[in-house]
């Protein structure tokens, strides 16, 4: 039997689709699965690509199928699943082996699981791919992480399975530990964010407007045609267009308005609070899907206060309207991503490379968009300043903020919910806002707990003539 170059755990979505990708690339792989069974039907509907590719029913017989020194690729899910898999895998490999975890991983975790592997002896690698099972059959985005040696070792194969932009691909070592990792969670949250601003954009067209899926699904695709052309909006049109074989009604309406997650919005928001970095489009939209999830008390409320009239008279609004107000609030989401990048990285002694982060997004991967392209040039300049600043942008923002503002205040008179919008504007007003309000923070701190606060017109701390009232 010839032996693999490559091996993979996990045979679900995303492993069974990446397998497939590396066995067309021209690397013989072995795959295991948790679930035996599913072993079969994964070789059944390989076609001839199943000439490079050794099923195993063991985890001993899967290891003794590869080359050494190994390299196992673990597409499970994160937590539990990888510890256990670490766990059983290691007494069957040695010093030079490898293990991959190509899921979303938590980069604690992924940080943790590197130092012990150093202390263990069995190399780790924690990598980021995004692309969801489209892009892990054809072409991935993949963020690497972990020892830059261990990197090299299995770059050609990433590389390789991985998308193309221009013929250049979309595989980048981001820094050691969980670096990869990292920044796939940052990705994820900027996707919750762009999501979020699509879906409440369809919101308008839909209640505001009166558009029917079809229509929602036209405006989508003609926009996909402008500035914000991206995987996300495609989607958006087509998932629109989309009609249920069942009933013959769009998909969009017979679906429940229930959003799901795992975790990675969550985890942005969290460490963005960690590093004071503020995302809040990014935390509007992880909100959004809780209170989504929320549909009994969304029930309740309706029922007790009535539910808000959303429809828009004539002209209120216009799809040019709609289309500047995305484009300035897609701006504000990514900036903050980015923002978050720069400030963390030097956290965790990464120095994530802020243009590639960019340039990697740029295809294979769910929030590709032909602005990351530019936001890569403007990175390149100055990789740690807002993106709002950047030249190209700021035209951008001064151009479209007028359009947010309208939509914004247009969805508070009449009820339709904009949370994430609503959150781009506050964030672009206060960023762009020398006298804020923090100075009434800073009396009312120093007054409860006497913690001081800075003058304009004086260095040093101070305290104020609060008295008793
Ligand atoms: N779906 C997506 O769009 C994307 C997913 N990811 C990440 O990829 C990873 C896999 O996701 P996906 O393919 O969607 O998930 P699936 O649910 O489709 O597949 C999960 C796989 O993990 C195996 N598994 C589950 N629990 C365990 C366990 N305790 N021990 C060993 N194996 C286990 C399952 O085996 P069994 O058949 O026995 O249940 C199955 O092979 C996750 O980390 C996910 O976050 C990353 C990018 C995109
Ligand atoms: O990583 C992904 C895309 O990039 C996965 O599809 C992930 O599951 C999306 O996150 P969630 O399930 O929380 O919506």
């Amino acid at each position: 039997m010839d032996l693999s170059e490559i091996g993979l755990i996990g045979l679900g979505t995303m492993g069974a689709a990446l397998s497939l990708n590396i066995a067309e690339k021209g690397f013989r792989i072995s795959v295991f699965n948790r679930t035996v069974s599913r072993v079969d039907g994964f070789l059944a509907e390989a076609g001839p690509l199943a000439e490079r590719i050794t099923p195993t029913r063991s985890l001993e017989d899967f290891v003794a199928s590869l080359a050494e020194p190994r390299a196992i690729i673990l597409m499970v899910p994160a937590g539990e699943a990888v510890e256990a898999q670490i766990a059983a895998l290691r007494p069957l490999l040695g010093p030079d082996d490898l293990i991959i975890d190509a899921g979303n991983a938590n980069f604690h975790d992924t940080n943790r699981r590197a130092a012990e592997a150093v202390a263990q002896g069995v190399p780790y690698l924690g990598i980021g791919v995004s692309g969801g099972e489209e892009g892990a059959r054809h072409g991935p985005s993949i963020m690497g992480g972990g020892d830059r040696a261990n990197w090299d070792r299995v770059s050609h194969i990433l590389e390789a399975i991985s998308a193309k932009y221009e013929g250049e691909p979309c595989a980048t070592w981001m820094g050691e530990g969980g670096a990869g990792h990292f920044v796939k969670t940052v990705h994820n949250g900027i996707e919750y964010a762009d999501m979020q601003l699509i879906a409440e954009t369809y919101g308008v067209l839909r209640d505001g407007m009166g558009l029917s899926a079809a229509e929602c699904g036209e405006v989508f695709g003609r926009w996909n045609d402008g500035p914000l052309r991206s995987y996300l909006v495609e989607i958006s049109a087509r998932v629109s267009a989309a009609l249920d074989p069942e009933t013959g009604s769009p998909m969009l309406d017979v679906i429940l308005d229930r959003a799901g997650q795992k975790g990675t919005g969550r985890w942005t928001v969290i460490e963005s609070q960690q590093v004071g970095a503020p995302v809040p489009v990014i935390e509007a939209a992880v909100a959004a899907r809780n209170l989504s999830a929320a549909l009994e008390t969304r029930r309740a409320g309706q029922e007790l206060f009535g539910a808000a009239p959303q429809s828009l008279p004539d002209g209120t609004l216009s799809l040019d309207d709609l289309e500047a107000a995305m484009i300035a609030g897609k701006i504000m989401c990514y900036a903050q991503g980015f923002d978050l990048l720069a400030r963390t990285g030097a956290q965790h002694g990464w120095a994530l490379p802020m243009p590639e982060i960019a340039e990697v997004w740029r295809e294979g991967c769910i929030i590709r968009s032909d602005m990351l392209n530019d936001m890569a040039a403007a990175l390149r300049g100055e990789p740690e300043r807002n993106l709002i600043f950047a030249d190209y942008f700021a035209d951008l923002v001064a151009r479209n903020h007028g359009a947010l503002r309208k939509v914004v205040s247009t969805g508070a008179l009449h009820g339709l919910p904009m949370p994430a919008l609503s959150a781009a504007l506050s964030y672009f007003d206060m960023i762009r806002t020398e006298r804020s309000t923090a100075n009434m923070l800073q009396a009312q701190r120093d007054f409860f707990g006497a913690h001081g606060f800075e003058r304009i017109d004086a260095a040093g701390a101070h305290h104020g003539p609060w008295g008793s009232s």
